[in-house]
């Protein structure tokens, strides 16, 4: 579970957003969090990360403050934050190696997570090799393959086409399922946030909705869906 009690945000160097955020994230949970560009969507996901210490505040997981990065939170860019000069395994072995897997173990796991995303045959190819959609894939292996109790996720198909940004949605309901990992992701996309998430977090104005049928492609034209979308694109 991740909290964050009465916490204002902010970047070192810059002045602190306006007014406090207060949020649980329940275990296994997928949040959305959508709002205005600017409102300090990616900072609250640096606080959460451990990367940025809250201005005021307490964020913690599973009750124990955060007071830096950790193995146990993944973070998810949208940009490509692959090695450029290490292979597609050399990537997702990386984290793991940071933690100490023997080699053997290593190898075979990120074997399991590259076979998860439909990358086995691209294992020995390095990142620029691969599509945008493809590198989207391994970093989602990585992320994954770590087992993290967290999974951050700023806008992490935002530059992909329509078309793949389907496909990699479909990716990971299909991969986070059975991982009971919690998620936090950013959006601009309404529609992403409404498919994706079990609850929409909206920070403009601190409101946090439940999704009526989360994971539902067809759910799109449900009346509930449907109110909720209007609701959501009206505080944006
Ligand atoms: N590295 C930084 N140093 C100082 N201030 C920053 C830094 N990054 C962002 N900010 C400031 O913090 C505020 C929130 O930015 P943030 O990137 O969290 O917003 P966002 O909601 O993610 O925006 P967008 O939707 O446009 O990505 C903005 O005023 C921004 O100028």
């Amino acid at each position: 579970m991740l909290t964050l009690q009465d916490v204002r945000l902010g970047h070192a160097d810059g002045p602190a957003l306006p007014g406090t955020v207060t949020l649980r994230v329940a275990p296994g949970e997928l949040l959305a969090v959508v709002g205005p560009s600017g409102c300090g969507k990616s900072t609250l996901l640096r606080t959460l990360a451990g990367l940025l210490p809250p201005r005021q505040g307490r964020v913690a997981q599973d009750g124990r403050a955060i007071a830096g990065p950790a193995a146990d939170r993944a973070l998810v860019f949208q940009e490509d934050a692959l090695l450029p000069w290490r292979t597609v395994r050399a990537n997702v072995e990386l984290p793991l190696a940071i933690r100490g897997m023997p080699r053997a173990e290593r190898r075979g796991c990120a074997a399991d997570w590259l076979d998860r995303v439909g990358l086995a045959e691209h294992a020995r190819k390095l990142p620029r090799q691969l599509s945008g959609g493809q590198r989207q894939r391994v970093q989602l292996a990585r992320a994954l393959a770590g087992r993290p109790r967290a999974v951050l996720m700023d806008e992490p198909f935002g530059a992909l086409d329509a078309h793949t940004r389907a496909g990699m949605q479909d990716l990971l309901v299909d991969i986070l399922r059975g991982t009971g990992a919690t998620v936090v992701f950013v959006t601009h996309d309404v529609d992403e946030a409404l498919h994706l998430g079990d609850r929409v977090a909206l920070m403009g104005t601190g409101e946090v909705l439940d999704v009526p049928h989360p994971r539902r492609r067809d759910a799109q034209h449900e009346p509930g869906t449907a109110a909720l979308r209007r609701r959501i694109l009206a505080s944006l």
